[in-house]
């Protein structure tokens, strides 16, 4: 995990090239902000003096002076706005970029985390800087000037308020960070709960009413959702007493303020303006309360960009050329472990895959099948051990390029919401509907071709298909794909035993004498392979020839 400083400063990075205009609105806040202060004393001083009756051209100049600072400060904080948002958006923009370019780098495994992220940490990015670090900036310039200001006026005055501003402005922002960050560690877990309860019921309702299970998953996000409510409550009740703190305090500054000042023998006008300033200096200091808390909140967030700008890019278009003609790959001694704290998925695997060859795959649910066909694919690499394609690492090759040497028939194959041409056009965009038909006689679902067409939809992941047919319409994708190493995991999944034999004999028929390894639980059909890998916990058990197959009753 990257620490919340390194955090900051691998994001601040996107922010130097723009530190000017950056500046520019630091600059312009501060402007707004001591234009209010201002605008406090010039009043103030013209209430206090008026009654005496100072000279006319004194006065005048006060009013224009009230007027101009305060039609300034509306002028400066529209411009400001303008400056740091037209900033902070070209920073974000570039941000955007590069975590979407590591996001297309990443194993598809891994993206989905990282797609919410892109959505919702990077705007992070846009309240560390608009929030947090602007509201900053122009708090502290607007106080040093109003110390030194008040240090014109009388040191000891000044001092006075120096220690009040700190508390307000240093000690009670820190407070109210601390609070929010405990808050936030306490939050997120219950949000978390909160929100799997709801996805549960929405996308679980179905299942829920048919088991009767309904009202019990009812009760227990609504006590998920009296236990943040209650949570939050707490909180706000803590922060609003930081708040009421921080307004006291301001009030207790400016009376030390007045008391110093008469103490010091400053006249009755310089009372008045250095109260109401103060007063006003400590509205700032509020403001400094709600950046302290929000750059609490968004520490998480901001680590979170952090990482994904940090990560090394896992692989790369633009590599080197694919493989051309009949490609060998090996695994040597590869191992895959998804999480710290699990055993390992795959351990110590060697294969060996030279042209031709035919190699199934079979182990109990959970031996890491699938994540054998994901290291050949590239969608994961390995934690130890490597993948080589003729000799090199298939890191190497050029990403986008590389299904056109390894792919097939995946686990949880999506349909797309499309017509059955344009799921199989996926695989080969150019493939006539000549060699689409073809590809789906092959994979047995040719007769329904024939009966519907091309052109009918399939509904959202194939969801106005039956199951065979969708698993049918898949492997067709896959056979049409027709890569020089076909993978295909359980490809007759949901077929009767008859028909799943015939699909997968035509498929072998296909492919000729071009590679395949095939994930199953079935172990008819296997007398074509040329090896069988028995996998178990990840491990594996047994390798055998096909006499293995005969033996063990396939
Ligand atoms: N994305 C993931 N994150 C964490 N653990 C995972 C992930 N994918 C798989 N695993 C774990 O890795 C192990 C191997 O999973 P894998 O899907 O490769 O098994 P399999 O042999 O294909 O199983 P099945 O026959 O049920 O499809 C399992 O223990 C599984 O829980």
């Amino acid at each position: 995990m990257v620490s919340g400083d390194a955090a900051m400063r691998r994001v601040l990075v996107f922010a130097y090239p723009l530190r000017w205009r950056f500046v520019g609105a630091g600059l312009l806040a501060a402007g707004t902000e001591a234009a209010g202060l201002g605008l406090m004393a010039a009043a103030t001083w013209l209430l206090a003096t008026a009654a005496g009756q100072p000279p006319l051209i004194a006065l005048s100049i006060a009013i224009v002076l009230v007027r101009a600072l305060a039609i300034g400060r509306g002028v400066l904080r529209y411009v400001e706005r303008l400056a740091s948002h037209d900033a902070v958006l070209r920073m974000v923009t570039e941000v955007r970029a590069r975590i979407f370019a590591a996001l297309v780098d990443r194993p598809p495994a891994r993206r989905a985390d990282a797609l919410s992220r892109m959505v919702s940490d990077v705007d992070a990015v846009q309240d560390l800087v608009i929030r947090v670090l602007l509201p900053m900036a122009a708090a502290g310039l607007v106080a040093v000037a109003a110390v030194g200001t008040a240090l014109l006026a009388d040191p000891a005055t000044a001092l006075v308020l120096l220690a009040g501003l700190l508390v307000t402005g240093v000690a009670l922002p820190l407070l109210a960070a601390r609070l929010a960050r405990h808050g936030s560690a306490r939050l997120a877990p219950l949000r978390a709960a909160y929100a799997v309860d709801t996805v549960d019921l929405v996308h679980g309702a179905a299942d829920l009413a048919a088991f009767g299970a309904r009202p019990e998953y009812e009760a227990r996000g609504a006590a998920h959702a009296d236990e943040l409510a209650r949570v939050e409550r707490a909180l706000a009740r803590r922060s609003f007493a930081v708040d009421a703190a921080a307004t006291a305090f301001g009030g207790v500054t400016a009376m030390a303020v007045m008391i110093t000042a008469m103490s010091r023998g400053l006249p009755g006008v310089w009372l008045a303006v250095l109260a109401v300033a103060t007063l006003a200096a400590g509205e700032l200091a509020l403001s400094l309360l709600a950046a302290a808390r929000k750059g609490a909140e968004i520490q998480g967030s901001l680590r979170r960009v952090a990482e994904l700008l940090g990560e090394p890019a896992t692989g790369a278009s633009g590599g080197l050329a694919l493989p051309d003609g009949s490609v060998h790959l090996r695994l040597r001694g590869a191992g895959v472990r998804y999480r710290a704290d699990a055993p390992p998925a795959l351990h110590d695997i060697d294969l060996d895959l030279p042209p031709g060859r035919r190699v199934a795959v079979v182990g109990p649910s959970g031996a890491g099948k699938s994540t054998l066909l994901a290291l050949l694919t590239g969608a994961i690499a390995p934690d130890t051990g490597s993948v080589v394609a003729d000799g090199t690492p298939i890191t190497a090759f050029d990403r986008e390029r590389w299904p056109g040497v390894v792919t097939g028939l995946l686990a949880d194959a999506h349909l797309f919401h499309a017509s059955v041409r344009d799921n199989l056009l996926l695989a080969r965009p150019g493939a006539t509907d000549g060699e689409l038909v073809a590809a789906c006689r092959t994979a047995g679902l040719g007769d329904w071709v024939d009966t519907h067409g091309l052109d009918v939809r399939v509904g959202e992941d194939g969801a106005e298909l039956s199951g065979g047919q969708r698993q049918r319409l898949a492997l067709a994708r896959a056979v049409l794909a027709d890569p020089q190493v076909l993978l295909l995991d359980e490809p007759t999944e949901g077929l009767d035993p008859g028909q799943a034999d015939a699909v997968l004999a035509a498929v072998l028929a296909h492919r000729g004498d071009r590679s395949v390894v095939l994930v199953t639980h079935r172990l008819t059909g296997l007398d074509a392979f040329d090896e069988v890998l028995v996998l178990d916990g990840g491990r594996v058990r047994e390798r055998g020839t096909q006499g293995w197959v005969r033996a063990h009753g396939g």
